[in-house]
């Protein structure tokens, strides 16, 4: 038997896949999925099996055998190693970067390096020492290592401390050879168990039999006796307050047994979740929960793009088709926007459908996450709740995949593999006849498109029409809030230099009387976050990167986002020597403490990506609000989704236009999803809820849209627009970006590239096809990390190879430019431009 593997080197990515014997002990084990250590060169690489045959058209001589096998079961089905050739064509990437983009970050290849004697035991050509110089040490290091088959070099360095160079010489020298192993980071947590007997009625007897002073063995018996459970041995001992020789007397004499169980790491465990029943659907969502109970029951291909209001029910809804495709058998993924994986979303999943629910985000620890991803693996569980990568979860059965607030750019991953969880799961619905759920107050403008005729007129498996769901009025005839917009520049005029509108102060005073809450929205980016001179002008940049320093309160540094390069406040001006330097803050830091001036005594609790790194943070403000020990929510897009709260009857945005001004052709699109998002906020239960929009530019149709809820009104306008500059979704993009340190290598490469582009283009453009290469022009950050940036862009419709027409385009590049560590990073419909 042999198997095809694709091996993980990172020095040298390719997408070939190398032949491999599969050794007679494995042969139950291998299969199509499973990750393999394999030889490859002088070392032992990670791979992951996409093929096996009987026999092969290579030398079997030549080849050589798996040499470990990673995991029991294997972490792939063959489903999702099909699905990664499909995402490395699609989005431009290797195999293998697909491959171990599936799998949880524990299971990635980390490689130990060992050593070994060479092939003559160390010794050459007769000769005993190999090295000029008589080291004392040098026979006992190689003494130490032909003990042993191979030695970890980490180990061997620590136990010859003295002889490091020694050690690096016999390297040199090819005595001590490398071979580089896999490394299985992650294990099952174990921890020791104590069983009691199977016969529980001996255990009386037995405390008899005990001497008196054994009066601890006694307790541990009369314990087992009440309670013949095993149990942790931690968790004994602390109930009776003993110590583990008590209980290992006991297993000595055979009475109890201790074992070595596995535990899982279960980030939930110490939470209970109240069962909840299925609701009794509006007719609303009795309609379209229709429609996804056709689709999950014919077993094919659906996609339905549900645009339901805020506070429709979508959730509801979301729930009881799980519970139809649970009834069938089958499995289902839940995708929603990392950050509003908060608790209230857990605790509506797991409420519903209790621990057939795995939940996967990177807020767990490694070791969480991994235990999370095998309950999936080892079908314990049906239902996976998660961020982005969930929709890899290896199901076998998957009869649903639900995409909640499909319009988030973040289901779009910025580096390789690039690609788009809404294109996955559909893909993976295509294999699996499944129905895929994309739901949004504020679908996004490609989706959208694909509910319209010209998108029904050109479908394929792969780009198949969407149907069109909607939910237009909130449960309960529940009213959508009323959105003020205030003009700013008003403001300005009537002399007030604060950040809060009197509209809106008098609002949140008025919440403070009634003992209601408040939530303010205040966009990070755009916002003024930077250090600055106030006598010169003088402003912190990153050395490194085309950026300014952001000042962080908590560590009193100055930081760059993008390479994380940080230095200490500034107390004197770097230019002028002047000490007025002035600190904005985060744009939050600021306004809390704008709002403890105004209002003094508000509570206010602020989420922001300083307030929110530590582990349970999220959980634990969201919990305070919930129990109203807080009256105003303060924070960045965190607090503009998902969050159910019966008090909330005030939502303010503090600079509605923040997003408007920046330089991407969706700035529109996220000011209105994000404004329509935030205002959803308020007045979800009894309390009728009131928004307030502060913006420079009240006219826009981006905000006078949201302010009216009205998503078609929207559309319709944004949609012309698009049409006019050839954007997406009438034309797809993909952006390519060079990067090197050198900035005149860089543009005589950008321009070779473009010129090609080009030229193919042309000849393209002849044979019919609508496409169109901008550029090359310097990034919008031109220069992240010393290395300059420069991009070109293809615009184009219909379908078209791109992964052969930028292959062509980028081969005029020669050898030795590309020696010379030029990187081309390509984005398939990408999301940010920058
Ligand atoms: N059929 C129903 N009967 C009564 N209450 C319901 C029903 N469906 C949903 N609800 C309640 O209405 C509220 C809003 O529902 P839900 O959170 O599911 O809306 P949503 O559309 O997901 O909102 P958003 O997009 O704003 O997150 C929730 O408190 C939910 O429990
Ligand atoms: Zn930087």
């Amino acid at each position: 038997m042999y198997a095809k593997v694709i091996v993980d080197v990172p020095a040298k990515p390719t997408n070939r896949a190398f032949d491999y014997v599969v050794p007679e002990a494995m042969k139950d084990l291998v299969t199509v999925g499973s990750r393999v250590g394999v030889p490859f060169g002088p070392r032992t690489v990670q791979g992951f099996v996409v093929e096996l045959h009987e026999g092969t058209e290579l030398d079997p001589a030549k080849l050589k055998p798996i040499a470990q096998i990673l995991d029991l079961i294997p972490p792939l089905t063959p489903e999702l190693v099909k699905l990664a050739r499909w995402i490395s064509r699609t989005y431009l990437c290797h195999e293998i970067t697909a491959l171990q983009a599936m799998i949880p970050g524990a299971l990635k290849a980390k490689y130990e390096r060992h050593v070994k004697v060479d092939e003559h035991g160390g010794r050459r050509g007769g000769h005993e020492n190999v090295l000029m110089l008589p080291v004392p040490n040098q026979e006992e290091i190689l003494n130490y290592v032909r003990k042993q088959e191979t030695v970890r070099l980490e180990t061997l360095l620590e136990k010859f401390a003295g002889d490091t160079l020694l050690v690096k010489q016999l390297l040199e020298d090819g005595v001590l050879t490398e071979v580089h192993m896999v490394k299985d980071r992650m294990s099952a947590k174990k921890a020791l168990t104590v069983f009691p007997p199977e016969n529980p009625e001996q255990l009386a007897a037995w405390q008899e039999e005990l001497p008196a002073r054994a009066a601890k063995q006694k307790l541990v018996l009369e314990y087992l006796q009440k309670h013949p459970e095993p149990i942790k041995l931690t968790e004994l001992l602390s109930r009776l307050h003993i110590t583990a020789a008590a209980v290992k007397g006991l297993a000595e004499r055979g009475w109890v047994r201790l074992e070595e169980v596995e535990v899982q790491r279960d980030p939930y465990a110490s939470r209970t979740f109240r069962p909840t029943s299925p609701l009794p659907l509006t007719p609303e969502q009795q309609k379209v929960f229709d429609c996804i109970k056709d689709a999950v029951l014919s077993g094919e291909q659906r996609v339905f793009l549900l645009n339901g209001v805020t506070g429709s029910g979508k959730t509801e809804v979301y729930l009881q088709s799980i519970q139809t495709c649970l009834d069938q058998g089958r499995e289902a993924i839940v995708l929603v926007p990392e950050i509003s994986l908060t608790p209230q979303m857990v605790e509506r999943f797991k409420g519903r459908f209790g621990n057939r629910v795995a939940v996967l985000h990177s807020r767990l620890s490694h070791g969480e996450r991994y235990d999370e991803w095998r309950k999936i693996v080892r079908r314990e569980v049906s239902v996976v709740i998660g961020a982005r990568s969930a929709v890899f979860a290896p199901f076998t059965k998957i009869g649903l995949i639900i995409i909640d607030e499909e319009h988030e750019s973040t289901y779009k991953q910025e580096e390789s593999p690039k690609y788009h969880a809404r294109d996955v799961a559909i893909a993976r619905a295509s294999e699996h006849g499944a129905a895929v759920v994309l739901g949004s107050a504020t679908p996004s403008l490609e989706s959208m498109y694909r509910t319209g005729r010209e998108a029904v007129l050109s479908a394929t498996p792969d780009r198949p029409a969407f149907e069109l769901l909607t939910m237009t009025s909130r449960v309960e005839g529940r009213p959508l809030p009323r959105v003020h917009i205030v003009d700013m520049r008003e403001e300005l005029k009537n002399g007030n230099r604060s950040m809060f509108s009197r509209a809106l102060y008098k609002a949140i005073e008025e919440r403070l009387h009634k003992k209601e809450q408040t939530v303010l929205l205040l966009n990070r980016r755009g916002y003024a976050t930077f250090v600055m001179c106030r006598t010169c002008g003088y402003v912190a940049n990153c050395p490194h990167c085309d950026i300014s320093l952001t000042y962080h309160q908590s560590s009193r540094a100055i930081r760059c986002h993008y390479c994380g390069y940080a230095e200490r406040e500034l107390t004197a001006c770097p230019d002028c020597g002047s000490e007025h330097i002035r600190h904005f803050g985060t744009g939050t830091q600021r306004v809390e403490e704008e709002l403890s001036k105004l209002f003094p005594g508000i509570r206010v609790i602020r989420m922001d990506v300083d307030t929110t790194t530590e582990k349970g943070s999220h959980e634990k403000w969201l919990t305070i609000f919930k129990n109203r020990q807080a009256d105003l929510l303060l924070g960045t897009q965190m607090v503009a989704k998902g969050l159910d709260f019966p008090h909330v009857t005030l939502v303010g945005a503090l600079a509605a236009d923040s997003v408007l001004n920046l330089p991407d052709f969706r700035a529109a699109e996220r000011t209105f999803q994000l404004l329509t998002q935030v205002a959803g906020r308020a007045g979800r239960h009894e309390l009728p809820g009131e928004v307030f929009v502060q913006t420079y530019t009240p006219e826009h149709y981006s905000i006078l849209s949201a302010s009216k809820h009205d998503y078609q009104g929207f559309m319709l306008k944004e949609m012309l627009m698009r049409k006019q500059h050839n954007y997406p979704p009438f034309h797809r993009l993909v952006l390519i970006t060079l990067s090197h340190e050198q900035v005149q290598l860089l543009i005589r490469s950008g321009e070779a590239v473009a010129a090609r582009l080009k030229e193919l283009a042309s000849q393209m453009q002849a044979e019919g096809t609508e496409l169109e290469v901008l550029g090359p022009v310097a990034s919008p950050i031109s220069r992240i990390k010393d290395r300059y940036r420069f991009q070109c862009m293809i615009k184009y419709r219909g379908e078209m190879d791109i992964a052969g027409l930028v292959q062509q385009a980028v081969a005029v590049l020669d050898d030795a430019v590309k020696q010379r560590k030029l990187t081309v990073s390509v984005d398939v419909d990408p999301q940010i431009l920058m």
